[in-house]
């Protein structure tokens, strides 16, 4: 398998649809079950599987954040980078070949890459990863703790197992955007990008509002990579207005600013 490499350019943009044009077919062997073959067949007829298997990437999740990142630019040279859900390491892969990539003098940047999941993740060269439940107490202290200063892009492709049940898996995702929002609000710089895995539906109104608030653009997305059939989408919420409105929409505003009426009213 050749090494990820293409995380570092910004070239080649294709999507990898229509790349396989034979669908493979997977008999139900005795024992498996019929939603195991489903998978197990889009799986080998997903042309992003194929790619990322092709480049060396850990899931064809990372075409998610590279057409994410080839649309809005936040993974630039030196940025330091929050990557949260970050297992099996695609956004990872693709961060550390990006944020360390050349500069514009022509010179190796030296970003950062800190990565956090519930589950085990093998090392990536450049990353530091750790194994962490983001939603335990104390677990947004532990991430600033690793990261020892300010960040540049705090991203969240973090998703709980599905229960079966839209509406439950919609509130345990926007629990998950929220509590990655609030890292994101303590940390970033200003001017910083945040990113997170959203499901399309009602209960996230709230946290639009509350990004509204905080970043000067906040976009809904739905990459070419995302499965169609999935209600996934990502929210790119870019220019981190600062600190001083990180508590809006709860009253507890830090502090009074002259910018504040920029703000859309909650
Ligand atoms: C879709 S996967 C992420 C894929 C990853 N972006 C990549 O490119 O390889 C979602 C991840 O979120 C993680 N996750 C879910 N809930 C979490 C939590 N409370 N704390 C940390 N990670 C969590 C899961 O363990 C899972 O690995």
């Amino acid at each position: 398998m050749s090494k990820a490499t293409g995380g570092g350019s910004r070239a080649g943009k294709t999507s990898g649809r229509g790349q396989r044009d034979l669908k493979v077919r997977v008999k139900t062997a005795k024992g498996r079950k019929l939603s195991s073959k489903l998978w197990l067949e889009r799986q080998l007829n997903d042309p992003y599987v194929a790619r990322a298997r092709r480049e060396g990437y850990r899931g064809r999740a990372a075409y998610k954040i590279l057409e994410l990142d080839d649309k809005y630019r936040f993974l630039t040279p030196g940025a330091r980078v929050v990557d949260l859900g970050c297992a099996p390491g695609g956004w990872c892969q693709v961060a550390v070949a990006r944020v360390n990539a050349l500069g514009e003098t022509g010179g190796k940047a030296q970003g950062r890459v800190l990565g956090v999941d519930l589950q085990e993740v093998d090392p990536i060269a450049g990353a530091e990863i750790h194994v962490l439940d983001f939603l335990e107490d104390g677990a947004d202290d532990r991430v600033k703790d690793w990261l020892g200063g300010p960040a540049d892009v705090v991203m969240s492709d973090m998703a709980a197992a599905s229960s079966g049940h839209k509406g439950t898996d919609h509130l345990r995702i926007v629990a998950l955007v929220e509590a990655a929002a609030q890292l994101a609000f303590d940390v970033l710089e200003p001017g910083g990008t945040f990113v997170a895995k959203v499901l399309a539906g009602g209960a996230e109104a709230e946290m639009q509002t509350m990004l509204k608030q905080n970043f000067d653009k906040v976009a809904n997305v739905k990459p070419p990579a995302s499965r169609s059939d999935s209600s996934e989408k990502f929210v790119v919420a870019t220019g981190f207005r600062g600190r001083r409105s990180s508590a809006a929409g709860d009253g507890q505003e830090e502090e009074p600013s002259d910018e504040s009426d920029d703000a859309p009213s909650p």
